[in-house]
């Protein structure tokens, strides 16, 4: 049995990035940036007014001083002449300053009778300016790799960057293996359950950026398994859920070694998901890299959000990472962990952490509930309530 981190290590040396493809900006959030993303302009491009009000010159403003309005900036339409002494310009937010002029006055600030504004007590210090170029500078870059954000779709926007250059969507071919299921919405038989996790790590995959080449579902036989994993050719990454354990019907691993896989490992300290194996398909399966998760629901899920998720950020190209851990206090002790890595499912309140009463791999119940799981590493000492620990956030 290996550690989470060598697993993810291995896992990582699997992983090597895909191609990449241009995307228009609006297809780009929730993409890895492939290629820099340059700046095409200055950005305000102009001096600009950061309020609505007046521009005049600065040393001018002082309490009573008295000005004659000779015209009007607007945002889209400056003002073409200089503002002079003894002059203003009404300006709106956005607008060019006008020559001449160094600060705006708010209108709040002034009382206007015709083409005279007054200044008045409250004056402010000002000047209200943007400078020109005080966002970003044309040639300046937004840096791949990066997983582009909405915040990102924005800034590209602004830098006139109508298509990038983002990674390929990795292709998961996805495979549920059990003579116990069917598919939502059938009539399961009574010794028949719902596949579940299967329709959970479609969801969790596609928020990685993936698409989802979802396989019928296979039955526990070697017929059958062969003619799943024949369908899954020409994916870069082959994912099966269950028949991963020791059990008479767990096939997965034999089938997949009789296809040609080179198996990286089998069985991980930790759980759930201990009886997680990966590898490489052979050459006629394209030499895609396999990931068997083990088929409890909870243990999948566990190693959906630890392994696989991570494994699509790299091969998207971004650097290879474990999942981000956030940090909060534990509400309840917890007592010395064992030998294996204990993914825990707790309830995340703004409070801290609380463990769930039951940690059985097979509540997805309690999973749905839970917003967080806590990570106790190996032979972790027991916790006291108040301490702050790691968790991977659902
Ligand atoms: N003697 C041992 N037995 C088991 C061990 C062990 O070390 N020695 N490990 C246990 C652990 S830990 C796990 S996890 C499971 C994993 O078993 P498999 O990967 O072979 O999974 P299955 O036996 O096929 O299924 C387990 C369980 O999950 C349900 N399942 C499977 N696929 C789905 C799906 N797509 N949606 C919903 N539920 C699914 C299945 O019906 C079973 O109830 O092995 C332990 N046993
Ligand atoms: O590791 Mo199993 O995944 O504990 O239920």
């Amino acid at each position: 049995m290996i550690s989470v981190d060598e697993a993810l290590a291995q896992l990582f040396a699997l992983a090597q990035p895909l191609g990449t493809e241009e995307v228009p900006l609006r297809e780009a959030a929730g993409r890895v940036l492939r290629e820099d993303a340059v700046a095409r302009r200055d950005q305000p491009p102009f001096a600009g007014s950061a309020m609505d009000g007046y521009a005049l010159i600065a040393e001018e403003a002082v309490v009573g001083a008295s000005f004659e309005v000779i015209g009007e900036s607007a945002a889209g339409h400056r003002f073409d002449g200089t503002v002079s002494a003894g002059q203003a310009v009404r300006i709106f937010t956005g607008a060019p300053i006008p020559d001449g002029a160094t600060r705006v006055v708010l209108q709040e600030d002034v009382t206007r009778e015709g083409d005279r504004i007054t200044l008045g007590e409250r004056l402010d210090t000002g000047p209200h300016i943007r400078a020109a170029g005080i966002d970003f500078r044309a040639g300046d870059r937004l840096t791949a790799p990066r997983l582009l954000r909405p915040a990102d779709v924005a800034l590209l926007a602004a830098m006139n960057a109508p298509r990038l250059t983002v990674s390929r969507r990795p292709e998961v071919a996805l495979i549920s293996t059990g003579d116990e299921l069917v598919l939502p919405g059938e009539d399961p038989g009574p010794d028949q359950i719902i596949a579940s996790n299967t329709f959970g790590l479609e969801a969790l995959f596609r928020a990685h950026g993936a698409t989802v080449r979802l396989l019928p579902l296979a039955r526990d036989s070697r017929a059958s398994l062969e003619a799943t994993f024949a369908l899954a050719s020409g994916a870069d990454l082959v994912v099966t859920i269950g028949g991963a354990s020791v059990g008479d019907h767990d096939l997965v691993g034999r089938v997949a070694a009789d296809l040609g896989m080179e198996q990286s490992f089998y069985k991980v300290a930790m759980r759930p998901g201990k009886p997680l194996m990966a590898g490489r398909m052979g050459a006629e399966m394209g030499g895609a890299m396999m990931i068997g998760l083990p088929g409890n629901p909870v243990s999948a899920m566990v190693c959906g959000h630890v392994f696989v998720a991570p494994v699509l950020r790299a091969l998207q190209g971004l650097p290879p990472a474990p999942a981000p851990l956030a940090r909060a206090p534990l509400l309840e002790d917890l007592p010395a962990n064992g030998p294996r890595a204990h993914y825990m499912r707790a309830l995340l309140s703004p409070e801290g952490l609380r463990p769930a009463g039951s940690q059985d791999s097979s509540l997805l119940s309690l999973l749905s509930e839970a917003g967080a799981l806590i990570m106790r590493p190996p032979e972790a000492p027991a916790a006291r309530a108040g301490e702050i620990l790691p968790y991977l956030p659902l």
